[in-house]
């Protein structure tokens, strides 16, 4: 067992949350160095406040255990995707709420296929620069920018916030299959549009977030960063509504690729202990005392 967000290690069988690292990145095209993300965001949780003042709760209080990071099989992402369904089955069966670390993109397919099989069917909440909607890149169905093109083959309602890249093939494909689009640019324009994007989610949701959604200023350590990206503030809102009006499923953190920027794994590690608090409230694990 290990330190990770706050100051208390909670045993398997007591935890409620699990947090599982996937640090599979042998999809990405194009800065390496996901397959770091997980440790780095583990490493950067021991320094976190474990009380949450925004929301007046110490989200370690759920219980959170850190489960052996997923292997994977260098020459197969089949088998490496098939570890990663494996091993969310596992902690999903054991009643456990699931928080995955990647790695790069390409690992979210296995994990939502991994709690539609634990869990029935949900929407998906997808936070990121790239739509990631590509039937292939760079010669693979299984690269990171690919796994929403999957998912939506496999029939799961999805919105995108965030974006400022995808090309026309897949912009006609969202708007053929009625994606929720969300674009980055509009964000800015006209603020968060929550209601319309809570209207366009199911009641029960699985989140997934790519760190590029962020602005490189409150980000800088990702592999694909693109200009215009979300504030660290706009991103704690909508999950905050998200949270308050949606059953949350489960969620992924991807894409982090640290580069020595300090600060950048302390805002993940911040933003994922962030989150685990809103599930804690939303489940009724926690209860915010005011001060
Ligand atoms: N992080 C990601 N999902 N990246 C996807 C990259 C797809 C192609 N970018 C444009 C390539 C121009 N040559
Ligand atoms: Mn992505
Ligand atoms: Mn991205």
């Amino acid at each position: 067992m290990r330190l990770v967000f706050g100051e208390r290690d909670t045993p398997y069988q007591e935890a409620r949350v699990v947090v599982l690292p996937v640090p599979y990145d042998l999809s990405l095209s194009f800065l390496p160095g996901a397959r770091r993300g997980p440790e780095a965001i583990l490493l950067a949780s021991r320094e976190l406040e474990p009380f949450l003042l925004e929301l007046e709760v110490a989200p370690e209080e759920v219980g959170i255990h850190a489960a052996e990071p997923v292997p994977w099989v260098a020459g197969s992402a089949e088998e490496s995707h098939a570890l990663i369904r494996e091993a969310a089955l596992t902690h999903l069966r054991a009643g456990k709420f699931l928080v995955a670390l990647g790695g790069d993109h390409s690992i979210t397919h296995p994990l939502v296929q991994a709690h539609r099989e634990a869990l029935g069917e949900f929407s998906l909440l997808h936070i990121d620069a790239h739509a990631d909607l590509y039937p292939e890149w760079q010669g693979s169905v299984y690269s990171h920018a690919s796994p929403f093109y999957r998912l939506l083959q496999e029939g799961f309602p999805l919105v995108q916030v965030g974006l400022r890249a995808m090309d026309r093939e897949s912009l006609e494909l969202a708007r053929e299959r009625g994606v929720g689009l969300f674009p980055a640019h509009r964000l800015h324009r006209e603020g968060l549009p929550l209601r319309e994007i809570l209207e366009a989610l199911g009641e029960r949701v699985y989140i997934s977030f790519d760190f590029d959604a962020l602005d490189p200023s409150a980000m800088p350590s990702v592999g694909t960063p693109l200009p215009g990206g979300l504030t660290y503030r706009q991103v704690v809102d909508l999950l905050e509504a998200v949270f308050r009006e949606k059953e949350v499923v489960g969620m992924d953190f991807v894409e982090l690729s640290p580069n020595g920027q300090f600060h950048a794994e302390m805002t993940a590690a911040q933003l994922v202990y962030h989150a685990i608090g809103l599930k804690g409230l939303q489940a009724g694990w926690l209860e915010a005392r005011g001060l």
